[in-house]
């Protein structure tokens, strides 16, 4: 038995997600929260679930809110509230403006759900993360980011698409920004459970363009269709099923790090983490020197465009 609230839900990427998680069988109360002003919209979206549970036979309690109050009793928060960027824009470019309205939200649920696992969506997602850690004050395992789980999937399917061999055979991570500065792991990637570097096909692997379309995917989703939706929609939804079935999946998502990866961290960063009903848990790591080096400038960017936000947002007090 679970809360899932969704804040963010009249939104793309937020909308598309609740439905996905409503399949998830652990969820038993799902609330669509929005802000003051879209109730008939928040109506119209919980009457068109209705109508799609009682095709699928789901059974669940729906509801909608535009009172952040009403996240008390929710086990796990999505937030995906914020703009998001357009055709050109870095997703950093909206830190500030994002910020805080991320500052603001997480307060509340920092109040009232004081129990609750907060998963952040809203770009730019790393630097959420830490917005959300701040303004809530809730432990660093209870609140956790998207972070680099869709680059992984991205770049999963296009390893897998290259071999031939179905997504599940095919393991991979990328670490560090949900942005240009994303550094793959290579010496964690595996196909059919063997290294891929021991493949006698490896070095024919078109790498850089496989990190171009990866880096990219966002950007061009986005300059033609205007949002992504189905990627992330999923992706969350993983996460939730991850989190709520206990499964201790390690998966790779925005997590806050002290130092644990080679020393590095004091940031909110993506990180492979075991994920359970207790939150989210980054696991130490060793990586091979190249990484290590991509792995600590992400970081480094990560870190001081936080100090930045956190700066601008205590100014506005
Ligand atoms: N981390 C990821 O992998 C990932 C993937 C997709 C989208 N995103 C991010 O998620 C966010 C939402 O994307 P979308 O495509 O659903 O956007 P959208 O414009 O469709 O929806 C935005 C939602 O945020 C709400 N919102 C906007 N400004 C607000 C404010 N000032 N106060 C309160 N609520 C506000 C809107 O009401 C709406 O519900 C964006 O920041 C986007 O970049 C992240
Ligand atoms: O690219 C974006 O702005 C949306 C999201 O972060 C994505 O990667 O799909």
């Amino acid at each position: 038995m679970a809360k899932v609230t969704i804040i963010g839900a009249t939104g793309n990427v937020g909308s598309f997600a609740a439905h996905t998680i409503s399949e998830i069988p652990h969820v038993t109360e799902m609330l669509l929260m929005g802000r003051p002003g879209r109730e008939n919209f928040l109506e119209g979206c919980c009457r068109d679930m209705s109508d799609s549970f009682a095709a699928r036979g789901t059974q669940m309690r729906l509801a909608h809110s535009t009172r952040l109050v009403d996240v008390e009793g929710s086990d796990i928060i999505i937030c995906t509230s914020g703009a998001p960027r357009q055709a050109g824009q870095d997703r950093n470019d909206l830190a500030v403006a994002n910020a805080r309205v991320v500052a603001e939200t997480a307060e509340i649920v920092g109040e009232r759900a004081p129990d609750a696992l907060l998963l952040m969506v809203t770009n730019p997602v790393d630097v959420m993360t830490a917005v959300a850690l701040k303004y809530s004050e809730l432990e660093p395992w209870q609140v956790f980011g998207l972070g680099t789980h869709l680059d992984s999937m991205r770049l999963k399917a296009l390893i897998a698409g290259y071999f031939k061999v179905h997504v599940s055979e095919v393991h991979t991570r990328i670490i560090g920004e949900h942005g240009e500065s994303m550094v793959p792991l290579w010496s964690a990637t595996t196909i059919g459970g063997i290294q891929i570097c021991n493949l006698p096909t490896f070095s024919g692997i078109p790498h850089r363009e496989m990190m171009e379309t990866v880096r990219s995917s966002g950007q061009f989703i986005i300059k033609n269709k205007g949002a992504t939706v189905y990627g992330p929609g999923e992706a969350i939804a993983t996460l939730v099923r991850t989190i709520l079935g206990d499964e201790n999946r390690i998966l790779t998502v925005s997590g806050y790090i002290k130092s644990e990866v080679h020393g590095i961290g004091d940031a909110c960063i993506g990180v492979p983490a075991r994920l359970n009903r207790k939150g989210v848990f980054p696991v130490p790591i060793r990586l091979e020197e190249q990484e290590v080096a991509g792995f600590k400038a992400s970081v480094d960017k990560i870190r001081s465009l936080t100090a930045e936000v956190l700066e601008r947002l205590e100014n506005d007090c």
